[in-house]
């Protein structure tokens, strides 16, 4: 696989559209396993961790293997981790809580310090998981390389916490930056930046229901715009990004 390869998927029930997840989901975990003895997983927040619940039944969640699995976040909402507005505990409520991922693999933010401290504090725990091997290098840009990000997406086409227009879209050093004014509330968070979103093997970019109908039109159909969606800015060097949407989301396409 070299340069970026494109597919879109739409399924006609979200009961088809989560178990299309799981499934590939789990093939891409069993490849990963074998060929490097771990599995390392971004999440983003949202109604995406709803969609990985079929991963959490049988027979995925026996076939599994679990021990395999490194957990990180695409962003984070610089809040306590018992807050209702982390994404650490909706992902810990409704996935992590329901799988055998050892807690140590499991890399949550520091939620004790301030936003500059804890993307810095995140940047430096990811450099340590590139040297012990756990999580891969690019071996062209020397960002690092995740197996798989499970993503969403916003209405107004922002991906982990880069939104339209803002700049944090051009950061192009730093492994995980900070913003303190996100369009979207919380205002406070970490994320991960573009080069990192780029180096990724896979990305599955997860859209359902017809909030974001207009943003997925925009992000297959108009490519060419001089205004593009921040999704539309993401360019895998050498990976796979695929589209699982259901009907409604797909509506204009
Ligand atoms: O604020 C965020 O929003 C996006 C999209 O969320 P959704 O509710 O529209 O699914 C999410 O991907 C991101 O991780 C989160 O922090």
């Amino acid at each position: 696989m070299a340069g970026e390869k494109k597919e879109v998927k739409i399924f006609d029930s979200d009961e088809d559209l989560v178990e299309g997840i799981a499934k590939q989901t789990a093939d891409l975990a069993r490849k990963f396993s074998i060929q490097r003895g771990a599995f390392t997983v971004v999440l983003s927040g949202g109604y995406l961790i709803d969609k990985l619940r079929k991963l959490v039944e049988p027979p995925y969640v026996g076939e599994v293997d679990w021990a395999k699995w490194h957990i990180f976040w695409v962003d984070e909402r610089v809040v306590k981790k018992d807050d209702p507005e982390s994404n650490y505990k909706l992902a810990k409520n409704g996935f992590l809580s329901k799988v055998p991922i050892p807690e140590d693999q499991i890399y949550a933010i520091n939620d004790s310090l301030d936003a500059e401290h804890a993307a810095e504090d995140y940047e430096t725990r990811l450099k340590e998981l590139v040297e012990r091997g756990v999580v891969e290098i690019s071996p062209q840009t020397k960002f690092p390389r995740f197996d798989l990000m499970l993503l969403g997406m916003g209405h107004d086409g922002h991906l982990a916490s880069l939104f339209p227009h803002h700049p944090l879209l051009s950061e192009k050093n730093k492994w995980v930056t900070f913003i303190k004014n996100s369009p979207k509330p919380p205002p406070v968070r970490i994320t991960f930046t573009f080069p990192v979103i780029d180096a990724s093997a896979y990305i599955f970019m997860v859209v359902a229901g017809s909030a974001e109908v207009d943003a997925v039109k925009k992000a297959l159909d108009d490519t060419s715009s001089d205004d593009l969606l921040p999704v539309q800015m993401v360019k895998l060097e050498n990976g796979e990004f695929i589209w699982f949407l259901d009907k409604l989301a797909a509506l204009k396409l």
